[in-house]
């Protein structure tokens, strides 16, 4: 017999501001039998191009994730209680050694798809998509990528540095990480380095769908042009999917940055006109339709937040990321 899942602890009955945090109050993994879906720590920035701190990403998140509730309305799901959600603490990822964080961080995460538990990653700068998303790719195979990010991060080099937080995704592409003809950027905004950087990213195959298309055409056509590309029966082109109900694996990548300063200002590479927190939840939230691989959160600075500002909006990020994985699980009951 499976035993119930172990739920956060009650703050009706515990202070929420007592103890150590772990995300949303979860217990740790280790003090439980098995996990559905793990919350897991990287606190790694050494790919990062101008302002460093994302280290302290992940327990900034925790501490800011103290005030969630077990109760989803948007979703009407209580997540704790449908899945063994668990907070499996940080990553050890050496900050001195790019290439030896990044192959730490793939095998942590292998390690987890062994027990078919699902990852949900706080950052730590984007550098930690690439080893997740190889992990996710081991076991999947190519996967549709739906990315939330000011950037493209589709660059190829910094100093001739491979790896850094602004190329994760055209590693992933040439590595033959992703389903080229599904994967999307959303919240895409700011200067480029040249008009070819969108060539590129189109070859390197994603659709960009930017905050200028949000003010122009509004949020819920964007959100049909996102599940247009992802396609399956979330969407109206397709056919794809697993297990014949049309949900297609994807996996969620969202960068803090691809909300306005003005709702997170605590990140690395802020850019102006960005989404608002409401917009981006209701956009996370529609993704509930597909099976999520896995996800992360990214780019959460603490140095640069102010009253937990960006902390709270991550917290929430990874709460409806979560909510949307127990919605469609992997065995389709
Ligand atoms: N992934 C993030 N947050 N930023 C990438 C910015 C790369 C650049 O400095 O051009
Ligand atoms: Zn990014
Ligand atoms: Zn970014």
């Amino acid at each position: 017999m499976v035993d119930e899942p172990r739920g956060p602890i009650d703050s009706s009955r515990v202070p929420r501001f007592a103890d150590v945090a772990t995300f949303a109050r979860l217990p740790r993994i280790d003090q439980v039998s098995r996990a559905d879906i793990a919350v897991v720590g990287i606190p790694f920035d050494s790919g990062t191009s101008f302002r460093p701190g994302a280290r302290f990403g992940p327990s900034h998140i925790r501490e800011n994730s103290r005030l969630l509730r077990p109760y989803n309305p948007t979703q009407n799901v209580s997540p704790f209680s449908k899945a063994q959600v668990v907070d499996a603490g940080d990553i050890a990822v050496t900050p001195f050694d790019i290439a030896a964080a990044i192959d730490t961080i793939e095998a942590a995460a292998r390690h987890f798809g062994q027990s078919d538990c699902r990852l949900v990653a706080l950052g730590g700068d984007h550098t930690v998509a690439l080893p997740l998303l190889r992990a996710v790719a081991a076991q999947h195979g190519p996967v549709t990528v739906v990315h939330f990010d000011a950037h493209l991060d589709t660059w190829d080099t910094y100093f001739d540095a491979p790896h850094t937080h602004g190329t994760p995704f055209r590693r992933a592409s040439e590595e033959g990480l992703i389903d080229l003809e599904r994967s999307v950027h959303v919240g895409i905004r700011g200067p480029l380095y040249s008009a070819r950087d969108l060539d590129d990213d189109k070859l390197l195959g994603f659709l960009p769908l930017t905050c200028t298309d949000v003010e122009t055409d509004g949020l819920s056509a964007v959100i049909a042009r996102m599940h247009e590309r992802i396609g399956g029966s979330g969407g109206s082109g397709g056919s794809g999917g697993i297990g014949g109900r049309g949900a297609v694996p994807i996996y969620v990548s969202v960068d803090v940055d691809v909300l306005d300063p003005g709702f997170a200002p605590g990140t690395g590479t802020p850019e102006a006109g960005g989404l608002s927190s409401r917009e981006l939840l209701a956009m996370v939230r529609t993704l509930s339709r597909h099976l999520i691989v896995g996800a992360d959160v990214v780019e959460v600075a603490p140095a640069y937040d102010h009253a937990g500002i960006t902390g709270i909006a991550a917290a929430h990020i990874a709460y409806e990321l979560i909510s949307a994985m127990v919605l469609t699980p992997p065995n389709g009951t």
